[in-house]
């Protein structure tokens, strides 16, 4: 039986978005549903899905699986993309608050295919090493709801191919870690690279990029209310660090395309 999907990205971190509103559709979404469906030769293509379910409270609840089909938390660009979904493809209206594993997270337009998602508070958790290409770094644990090791470089070139994961402590990550590495480009204004767990290196990670920020604002003595640049292999976030402890991430989200499919 063949279903509706839509496709979308923010900063070029692409997904795969499955209407479910009660959960009837797609069940539990099996792991290799999931690995099918972000297969980009034999699959619609995507770093992750985003399973739309209405919650016992009525609210949608994004439903956020790795292209390996591994759950997590939380998905940055994915809950703005989700959100310009929910706005244009199911009649919700904007402010929303959309349900994730890590809490209710607000998104709101920000201006013309950008949108402001209020991402909730950082835990930075200490000081953690990673290795790359045989090289160990010294890291900084910020959780953002899923779970980060944020790494400064003089040059994006030292986090190597990415194409294996980087190295870690189990005991600090036990169900594994998203690892950014990180270059200051000027005053307030960082560059990156992720190699997220469950997906491997993306062109961008929405929560990544806030542990980026809220790391390169403590290592700066950046007064709260400080906004930095982000720059990410697909595009620019802009992340604001409140003074009310809030990390605030503004940047584009689109939706690609609308169709069937039987995966
Ligand atoms: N791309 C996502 C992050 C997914 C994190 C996931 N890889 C994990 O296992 O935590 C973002 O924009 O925040």
């Amino acid at each position: 039986m063949s279903y509706r999907f839509l496709k979308g990205h923010g900063t070029e971190n692409d997904f795969v978005i499955l209407p479910d509103p009660d959960g009837t559709v797609h069940g539990d979404l099996p792991a290799e549903r999931v690995r099918a469906l972000c297969d980009r030769r034999a699959g619609i293509g995507g770093d992750g899905v985003l399973r739309a379910v209405r919650d016992e409270d009525g609210r949608w609840f994004m439903d956020y699986r790795n292209s390996d089909g591994s759950v997590s938390e939380m998905c940055g660009n994915g809950v703005r993309v989700f959100a310009r979904y929910l706005h244009e493809h199911e009649g919700a209206d904007l402010p929303i608050e959309v349900a994730t594993r890590a809490g209710i997270k607000t998104v709101t337009r920000a201006g013309d295919g950008l949108f402001t998602v209020d991402m909730g508070s950082p835990e930075v958790l200490g000081d953690t090493k990673v290795t790359v290409d045989g090289a160990t770094h010294e890291a900084r644990h910020v959780s953002m709801g899923n779970p980060h090791a944020v790494t400064f470089v003089d040059d994006l070139a030292e986090a190597g191919t990415l194409l294996e994961e980087p190295g870690y402590d189990p005991a600090v990550y036990p169900a594994g870690v998203n690892v950014e590495f990180v270059r200051r480009v000027g005053e307030h204004h960082v560059e990156m690279r992720v190699h997220e767990r469950g997906s491997g290196e993306t062109r961008s990670c929405g929560t990544g990029a806030c542990a980026v920020m809220v790391a390169a604002a403590l290592a700066d003595d950046a007064p709260r209310g400080t906004t930095y640049t982000v720059d990410v292999p697909g595009g620019t976030l802009r992340i604001e660090w409140t003074e009310g402890d809030r990390v605030l991430m503004t940047g584009p989200a689109v939706i690609v395309a609308e169709g069937r499919s039987d995966l």
